[in-house]
């Protein structure tokens, strides 16, 4: 157990237990295995799943799953030249949504539809219910993905999935709800503000970001030994304030801001932004004044000028309805635990869908609710502290959208069509103390990413872990590092609460 300190031994039996096929053994046999395995959870998973699952049994799982990621018979010999995810991943019929229309739209016909659903190379929402739980925690697997290699010799597939359950529950679905402002703050940790920056200003910078999103590229992932990339656009920026900003620490982090990937130097904010920018940091730290905090947010306090801060900032473009991006819940890596994210929409409306994440506990018990809320041309979600642990969010593929009518005509001439375009920018606040030097390694020497295990119910009870990273960008294979995040061994702070 060298990397973990032994008061963390809950911890990673609260790992183990999820990384293994149920039923889950009792903790006596799971800390067998953690001590034979010398605390490595991924030995000690394998070691167990050895011994649990009889050998007709791994035959029906391996079965299943292969049937699951089995290409179709047209595609079935190998080398591929392309791969159609939709022949291989079935969403199931209320798990289809990653295609869907605004409610009330103008159906206008966009350059969306000139890819037709039937063409799309998408990997569903999330695939069944249960495989989806399967995915390893180690993966995030993005939701809306298309897949850029041909398939490479596959991994064992139980050694990437688990199985599903045998006797699925059955749990009533809840129907997407649609929210407006005030049910926003009512049924979610987010806040929606409405006509955010001057309108002027607004249109503005939605007519800079638009053109030179043509120069952004898609992010590109590995996800079950394929490379697929996100069906939309992005591009990151990093602060200056007067020229001069004396912590260069984000560039560093910015070399890895998004999936581990090793990036182009981030863009500095052009005036524009920087406007916007000291707007939002204002909306943001009135809200941090009345809400309820979180003992592990950052303390810094706005009296000593350590308020929340956005220094960095990731932008996407949605080019038409065909472009969105999956389920996920934003890296915490560089933002530390509970971070307050904030999201500004400029262009034609699109959907932003939250789902909640069921904790471990009520695993089984209760279906998640999907929350849309459509996002029009400048305004603001606030992704309050608690959304990135208890949500994952996504912008959903439409068929339908309408086109940006701007009130003030582009302030310089632009050479092609961005009235389908949606821009939008989250600002966020890279925290002094997760500085990337200070960001655990793993046995791949690849800085690891910062996750939540969400096995309590209440979010205090959230613990945090560091994880390698290496799978998701280095040829899909990583090691089985985990280290539970120690605030005071690893000098983090301040926090607004007292820390253990
Ligand atoms: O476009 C959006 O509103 C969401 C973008 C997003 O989730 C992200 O950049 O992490
Ligand atoms: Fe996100």
């Amino acid at each position: 157990m060298a990397e973990t300190p032994d008061n963390d031994t809950d911890m990673l039996l609260a790992i183990l237990s999820s990384l293994v096929e149920p039923p889950i053994p009792g903790q006596e046999v799971l800390l067998d295995a953690l001590v034979n395995a010398n605390g490595d959870v991924q030995v000690a998973a394998d070691a167990l799943q050895r011994k649990s699952i009889p050998s007709s049994n791994k035959r029906r799982i391996s079965g299943v799953l292969d049937q699951w990621l089995k290409p179709s018979s047209s595609e079935s010999s190998q080398p591929r030249k392309k791969v159609k995810s939709k022949a291989r991943v079935q969403p199931q019929a209320d798990e289809r949504a990653a295609v869907e229309e605004i409610p009330g739209s103008s159906k206008q016909k966009a350059d969306q539809d000139k890819t037709s659903s039937s063409t799309l190379n998408i990997i569903s929402e999330t695939p069944a219910n249960a495989l989806s739980r399967a995915v390893d925690a180690k993966l995030e697997a993005k939701s809306l993905a298309i897949p850029v290699s041909p398939l490479k010799p596959r991994v064992p597939l139980t050694e990437v999935l688990r199985a599903p359950p045998s006797e699925p529950p059955r749990i009533p679905r809840l129907a997407p709800l649609t929210l407006n402002a005030s049910m926003v703050e009512k049924h979610t940790p987010c806040t929606l503000h409405l006509s955010v920056l001057p309108p002027e200003l607004a249109t503005r910078l939605f007519y800079i970001m638009a053109d030179a999103a043509k120069d952004w590229k898609p992010n590109k992932w590995w996800l079950f030994d394929r490379v697929v990339e996100s069906p939309h656009k992005t591009s990151f920026f990093a602060r200056q304030v007067n020229g001069l900003d004396e912590d260069t620490s984000w560039q560093q982090a910015a070399q890895y801001w998004y999936n581990g990937r090793a990036t182009d130097p981030p863009l500095v904010f052009p005036p524009e932004m920087e406007e916007a920018c000291q707007i939002v940091e204002k909306i943001v730290n009135e809200s941090l004044k009345t809400r309820t905090r979180y003992p592990l947010e950052w303390g810094g306090s706005a009296e000593e000028g350590r308020a929340w801060k956005a220094n960095v900032a990731a932008s996407n473009c949605y080019e038409g309805g065909k472009d969105g991006v999956g389920f996920h819940s934003d890296q915490m890596t560089y933002l530390g635990p509970f971070p307050t994210i904030a999201s500004l929409s400029l262009g034609t409306t699109r959907i932003f869908r939250l789902r909640e994440v069921i904790p471990k506990d009520e695993d089984g018990k209760r279906q998640a609710q999907t929350f849309n809320i459509p996002v029009a041309h400048n305004t603001l979600i606030t992704m309050h502290a608690s959304t990135q642990e208890r949500f994952k969010h996504c912008i959903p593929q439409q068929r339908a959208i309408d086109l940006f009518r701007p009130p003030f005509p582009p302030p310089f001439p632009i050479n092609r069509e961005v009235n389908n375009c949606r821009i939008n920018i989250t600002f966020r606040f890279y925290r002094p103390d997760f500085r990337p030097e200070t960001t655990p390694r793993c046995r791949c020497d690849v800085p690891c990413v910062l996750r939540a295990n969400m096995k309590g119910r209440k979010a205090e009870e959230i613990r945090y872990f560091w994880m390698c990273y290496a799978g998701v960008q280095n040829d899909g294979k990583g090691c089985s590092f985990v280290k539970v995040m120690d605030c005071k061994g690893e000098g983090r702070g301040p926090f607004v609460g007292p820390v253990s």
